[in-house]
């Protein structure tokens, strides 16, 4: 089980005058994720979800508040080294050994985390076999396509079998159809006991990978609820039309209620029933527009 309680992370700042001051990127955040979930953290840019991140895989000490793993706080002394077994990290950045091909990348990782000759080759014949890279293990990783280095990634923080694993905007700038691939290794993992605990603010994602999802934005948890209890919450109908500042919406519960509105609405222009999807629970809870 992973606790955050309270977790706060102040930067500091200078203001418009050249004042110093701080800046709050991640505001008392406070939630729980449970083992084998994949659990989404989601937000408009600036939201703090990077900053987070870098918290729960300690990259970064909190201003205040807690982290804790199975019951244990990961900033107190001596937990470093088990905190670093627990986890494995997906960086939003690639982050290669840039003159190392994919084989001595991952041969690279291995040992940092003192694993055995023997062990460390049948476990990387294995993880490049489940990211389907087996073929390009002697190529240098400069020449792998974005998507087949996004798998790399993933194969490389799994290398010591970690429970929890941390992915930053997995899959950021991937076409859809890497997307997908990916997407299709998370849920894997999440059936094999491994929990994900990743950010993005791909919506599709949320709404496609997350058994529950936080909304982050300005630092602060705004709602934490599975994708379909977000919906039904907001009304599962949505009727859309172009209004005077463009396209306007009304949420209802039921589908006849939307019928009966949309009738009613009739001399609008492009009007629309559809049902309610996880980017309308993002606008209505952030005023952003997801997925920029
Ligand atoms: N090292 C730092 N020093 C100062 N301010 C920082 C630092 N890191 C992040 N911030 C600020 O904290 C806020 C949250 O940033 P963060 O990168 O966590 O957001 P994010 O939700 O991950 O955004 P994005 O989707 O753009 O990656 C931003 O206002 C950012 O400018």
């Amino acid at each position: 089980m992973i606790v955050i309680d309270k977790l706060t992370k102040k930067f500091p700042h200078k203001d418009k005058k050249g004042q110093k001051t701080e800046k709050t990127a991640v505001d008392a955040l406070s939630l729980h994720v449970r083992p084998g979930e994949v659990f989404g953290l989601l937000g408009p840019n600036g939201a703090g979800k990077t900053t987070t991140i870098r918290m729960l895989t300690m990259q970064l000490k909190p201003t205040a508040g807690k982290i804790a793993y199975g019951g244990r706080d990961i900033f107190s002394s001596g937990e470093a080294q088990r905190v670093k077994s627990l986890i494995g990290v997906v960086p939003q950045h690639v982050n290669f050994d840039q003159d190392l091909t994919v084989g001595e990348n991952m041969e690279l990782h291995a040992r940092l985390h003192h694993m055995e000759k023997r062990e460390r080759q049948q476990r990387i014949a294995e993880l490049l076999n489940y990211v389907e890279l087996t073929e390009v293990i002697n190529d240098n990783v400069r020449r792998l396509s974005g998507g087949m280095k996004r798998r790399l990634l993933i194969a490389r923080a799994l290398i010591h079998k970690p429970k929890i694993l941390f992915m930053d905007e997995p899959t950021v700038a991937l076409d859809p159809q890497v997307r997908r691939r990916i997407w299709d290794l998370v849920r894997g993992l999440a059936r094999e006991g491994v929990t994900v605990f990743l950010t993005t603010h791909y919506i599709e994602e949320a709404e496609n990978l997350c058994q529950r999802v936080a909304i982050l934005n300005k630092g602060k948890l705004t709602a934490l609820d599975t994708p379909e209890n977000f919906k039904e919450r907001l009304g599962k109908f949505t009727v859309e039309w172009d209004g005077s500042e463009g396209r306007e919406y009304r949420f209802f519960g039921e589908k006849q209620e939307a019928a009966a509105f949309a009738g009613s609405q009739e001399a609008a222009g492009g009007i629309l029933i559809r049902p309610t999807n996880l980017e309308d629970v993002f606008i209505e809870l952030t005023g952003h527009k997801g997925g920029l």
